[in-house]
């Protein structure tokens, strides 16, 4: 498989309060080359960590990266021209125009200025190049921030949480650019802690936990072996259908008037709740979700809880 980003064995522990924080703990990812990949963790599992590690922000332990066969940070010269990455808000101008803002970019990295207008072509902004960035929504400033990573036409994108803050309008946005830049065969690679966001743009994904890769591969494949098939059952009496499922061997969730099954076969649902003269009006099948997988990858260790975002959170004060 032809990568544009490699880890093996990746580790990175901070110093903080005097005790060590382990961040990234053996990563060992691979990111295609061309599309979406989505780089998925609950908040602390060291999606930030090991992005400043590829972009030689943060020295790894041990272990190693490469980007386009090129090991990082060593050889980071020779790539950072292909790799474009929005790590913090970027600072722009809030007096000048969208199209100012940028050419000032183009300028300082000696893009081309007829990159300008291509760029916000590619962000959906051109409409909007003449507009103070002061005046425009936080999905528009997002746009603009990954507009400003297209300026010297890098072959890598990487976006951390792009969509953070946005409303859905703006998440959308944002979501449709990172699309339309993976169909041009750009590899983007995006981290985010909300599963569903991604799900729907990427073609691969990374699951991380505890600094450690939990799944890594194609969405649907990911789906396959961890989703769970659900059916939605609408009957006239839920109460008694929840009752007559459970003894019959499945294990039922109220959902409003409705019951949510985990079923591989629905025809056993219909056939159980049948035989007790309970006849379905509604059966929905309920796709596997990412959400779902991630949730069935992580049961048994305890991610995702408050408890574990809690400490992800904090302790940032260690050099990195
Ligand atoms: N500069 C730092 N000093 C000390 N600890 C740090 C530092 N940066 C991150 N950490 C710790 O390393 C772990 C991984 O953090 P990281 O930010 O990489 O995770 P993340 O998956 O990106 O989370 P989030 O979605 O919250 O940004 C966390 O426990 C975090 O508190």
């Amino acid at each position: 498989m032809d990568v544009a980003v490699r880890t093996v064995n990746l580790r990175k522990t901070y110093l903080s309060r005097g005790s060590r924080r382990v961040a990234v703990q053996g990563l060992s990812m691979s990111v295609p080359l061309g599309g979406v990949h989505g780089f998925l963790g609950p908040n602390g599992s060291g999606k930030t960590t090991t992005i400043r590690m590829l972009l030689g922000l943060a020295r790894a332990d041990s272990g190693s990266a490469e980007v386009f066969g090129h090991e990082v940070p060593a050889r980071l010269p020779q790539v950072v021209d292909r790799v474009g990455a929005i790590v913090e808000s970027p600072k722009f101008f809030p007096a000048f125009t969208a199209r100012r803002n940028l050419g000032l970019l183009a300028g300082a990295i000696g893009a081309p200025r007829a990159r300008v207008d291509e760029v916000l072509e590619a962000t959906h902004l051109r409409d909007r190049g003449g507009d103070r960035y002061a005046g425009f929504s936080l999905g528009m400033k997002q746009r603009l921030a990954i507009a400003a990573t297209l300026l010297k036409d890098p072959d890598l994108l990487i976006f951390d949480e792009p969509t953070n803050g946005l409303d859905p309008a703006g998440i959308r946005e944002v979501r449709d650019t990172m699309r339309s830049l993976g169909s041009q065969g750009k590899t983007v690679l995006v981290s985010s802690h909300i599963l569903a966001e991604v799900e729907q743009v990427a073609d691969t994904v990374s699951i991380i936990g505890h600094g450690t890769m939990l799944a890594e591969g194609r969405v649907e494949d990911i789906l396959g072996g961890n989703g769970v098939a659900r059916v939605r059952v609408g009957v006239a009496s839920p109460d008694r259908a929840e009752q007559v499922l459970r003894d019959a061997g499945f294990d039922p969730a109220r959902e409003g008037q409705h019951l949510l099954v985990a079923a591989e076969d629905p025809a056993a649902v219909t056939r159980a709740l049948a035989g007790q003269g309970l006849y379905v009006d509604e059966l929905v099948a309920v796709r596997p979700d990412l959400e779902s997988a991630f949730l069935a990858l992580t049961a048994d260790e305890g991610l995702g809880s408050e408890a574990d975002r809690a400490a992800g959170a904090g302790g940032r004060d260690g050099a990195s």
